[in-house]
């Protein structure tokens, strides 16, 4: 964590509950320029945040700042609006739109005005997710990895300082993910990105900074390498399944992995950000054990 860079976005005491189930429990967190990434299981709490991040939502309680500007007043929430990209889990495409349409209809919502104007940032903005040649392609005879590029364009457009984006590598094949990754970092080298994933190979390659959350609090905040530092003497390798271990799986050779504090002659073994996220929840949560 770079602790001399700007905070650009903060939340505090941020609280919101759905009909009795609390998905977020007073979450505090300060954002600046790079990549953050946001891990956490089902149902965290990471869609949640950043809904209210991007303003769609507002919480129960808590106070924010995006960009300098209060979403919690009208001014400030449309000011924020203007300043902000998402890319919701589901970006819900109308697809009969060509990739040009849909982008320009975002624009449109973003008050882009002037027709000339927004269709040339419309088509900088396909250009740089290299999408200029499928522009004018229905969305519909568009591969996944193309439709994820278009809602990333969709929330490119306009040149935002914050861009919230949820699971966008979800279903994406190994070289598509590459792909995408790499247009994250690119998006990150001038703005702030909360990126939220299930994969900890997106926080490892991209992130500057991870947050894990579970139960809608957050249960980590640093960097991957200090959340992997965490692990450090607690993941060791042994031939049975050990009881008093917090989490244990056999691997591919036949030896079993385990988290938590080992035996006195538990044979320990370099830990990953994997090992470091799963001991921050506590073991194994969903990960079949
Ligand atoms: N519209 C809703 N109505 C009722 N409960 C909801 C609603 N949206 C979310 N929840 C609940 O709030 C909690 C947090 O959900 P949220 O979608 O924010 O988690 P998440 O970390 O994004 O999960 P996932 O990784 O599965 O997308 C969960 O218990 C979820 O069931």
């Amino acid at each position: 964590m770079n602790a001399a860079a700007p905070t650009t976005v903060s939340a505090s005491g941020l609280s919101l509950s759905y009909r009795g189930t609390r998905a977020l429990d007073d979450v505090s967190l300060r954002l600046s320029h790079g990549v953050t990434g946001l891990l956490g299981p089902n149902g965290a709490g990471k869609t949640t945040l950043l809904r209210i991040l991007a303003t769609a939502t507002p919480p129960d309680r808590g106070a924010l700042s995006i960009l300098g500007h209060d979403p919690g007043t009208v001014r400030g929430r449309a000011q924020a609006r203007r300043t902000l990209g998402y890319l919701p889990q589901n970006p819900g495409f109308h697809p009969g739109f060509t990739a040009f349409e849909f982008v320009d209809y975002v624009a449109i919502l973003k008050e882009l005005t002037d027709r000339a104007a927004r269709h040339a940032e419309v088509r900088r903005t396909l250009e740089s997710v290299g999408l200029a040649d499928v522009r004018g392609k229905r969305i519909r005879a568009l591969s996944g990895g193309m439709r994820q590029r278009v809602a990333l364009a969709a929330a490119l457009v306009d040149d935002p300082g914050f861009l919230a984006l949820d699971e966008p590598t979800v279903g994406l094949d190994p070289e598509q993910r590459m792909r995408f990754r790499e247009l994250i970092a690119q998006a990150g080298e001038h703005r702030t990105v909360l990126l939220s994933t299930h994969q900890t190979e997106d926080v490892a390659m991209l992130c500057r900074r991870v947050v894990v959350m579970d139960k809608g609090r957050v249960r980590f905040d640093g960097t991957p390498g200090e959340l992997t530092a965490q692990a450090r003497g607690r993941v060791w390798s042994s031939a049975e399944r050990e009881p008093g271990a917090l989490a244990g799986w056999r691997t591919g050779t036949g030896e079993f992995r385990n988290l938590g504090e080992p035996p006195g002659d538990g044979e320990l073994v370099e830990p990953t950000l994997e090992d470091g996220y799963l001991l921050a929840l506590g073991g194994l949560t969903e990960v079949a054990a």
